[in-house]
């Protein structure tokens, strides 16, 4: 089988939860070869985002190209873009080179309040990035501001009304993630050719660090994956569930005061830890 290779363009996480550095983890734990473009470079780590550098618009450019004009690319996934300047720098290498599915997930706040989008570049993001995305994966807070709601979308029955907007600013499919509610279930609504929704048991963990960025990278590495025409349905599923995974092992790690990261690695180092473990006792008998 052909190995996927998929590109992030997004920010980075020098604690390594979110953006480009939680973007290759999760493609990587798909079986598929990771590429990064970056956007800005992000002071932060688990407690909070202190400043950042937005990288020149024509570079960023510029480092899509390079790896367009060299590399077969099966699918991008796209996540803080910054400004405006960065936005439509992305909507014109789309244009130039993307033939593949294009997974944006709309990055504005991080989780600690911090904004990570000039407020100025909502419209490039609405107007350029989403109509040219095969999936647009707004959290509620992200909803509110694209549809320009005055009060946060703050129940089941609302991301229900409120999801065929969103699918009306141009994406092919919008995932609505619910994972700011509260309730024993964080669901999410996917609304396209069909509409369904996602249940995932609410796991009991303060280490949600790069939830979203996770989960669109993982629809990203998966759609490739999925057979002749790229599977939406199922690589949101899959995608879901492996997320869900990630959240029950996420205090398996030991990452920071804040809100740690989720455990990409879960199903592999499990399985490695067996085979050392076998490897010593195999030892110890000759
Ligand atoms: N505690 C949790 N348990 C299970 N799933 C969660 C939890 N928190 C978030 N999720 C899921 O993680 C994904 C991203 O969640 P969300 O918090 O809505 O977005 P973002 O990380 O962009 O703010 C969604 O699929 C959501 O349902
Ligand atoms: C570079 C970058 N991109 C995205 C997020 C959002 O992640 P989260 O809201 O899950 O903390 C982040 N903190 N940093």
């Amino acid at each position: 089988m052909v190995i996927p290779n998929v590109l992030s363009i997004a920010g980075t996480d020098p604690s390594g939860g979110a953006g480009i550095q939680a973007d290759l983890k999760a493609f990587s734990a798909h079986r598929t070869f990771g590429m990064s473009a970056i956007t800005a470079v992000v002071a932060q780590n688990t407690r909070g985002v202190r400043s950042f550098v937005s990288l020149d618009a024509a570079f960023v450019y510029d480092q899509i190209a390079a790896v367009f004009e060299d590399i077969r690319v099966d699918a991008v996934k796209i996540g803080m873009v910054a400004n405006s300047e960065i936005a439509l720098a992305i909507a014109k290498a789309l244009d130039r080179y993307a033939s593949c599915p294009v997974v944006l997930d709309p990055v504005m706040v991080a989780k600690s309040g911090h904004h990570l989008l000039d407020e100025s570049a909502v419209a490039a993001l609405r107007d350029e990035l989403i109509p040219r995305s095969t999936v647009v994966t707004p959290n509620l807070p992200e909803a509110r501001v694209l549809l320009g709601l005055e009060r946060d979308i703050d129940s089941l029955e609302e991301m229900r009304e409120r999801v065929a907007a969103l699918r009306a600013l141009g994406p092919q499919w919008v995932l609505l993630k619910g994972g700011h509610l509260t309730g024993e279930t964080s669901l999410d609504i996917l609304h396209g050719e069909r509409t369904l929704e996602f249940a995932a048991p609410r796991v009991t963990t303060t280490n949600t660090h790069g939830t979203g960025c996770t989960l669109s990278a993982s629809i990203a590495a998966l759609l490739p994956q999925t057979g002749g025409t790229p599977d939406v349905v199922r690589s949101v599923q899959s995608a879901k569930d492996y997320l869900t995974e990630a959240l029950r092992h996420a205090d398996e790690l030991t990452v920071g005061g804040g809100h740690g990261p989720v455990h990409h690695f879960y199903a592999m180092w499990n399985a490695s830890t067996q085979i050392a473990a076998s490897h010593v006792s195999v030892g110890a008998a000759s």
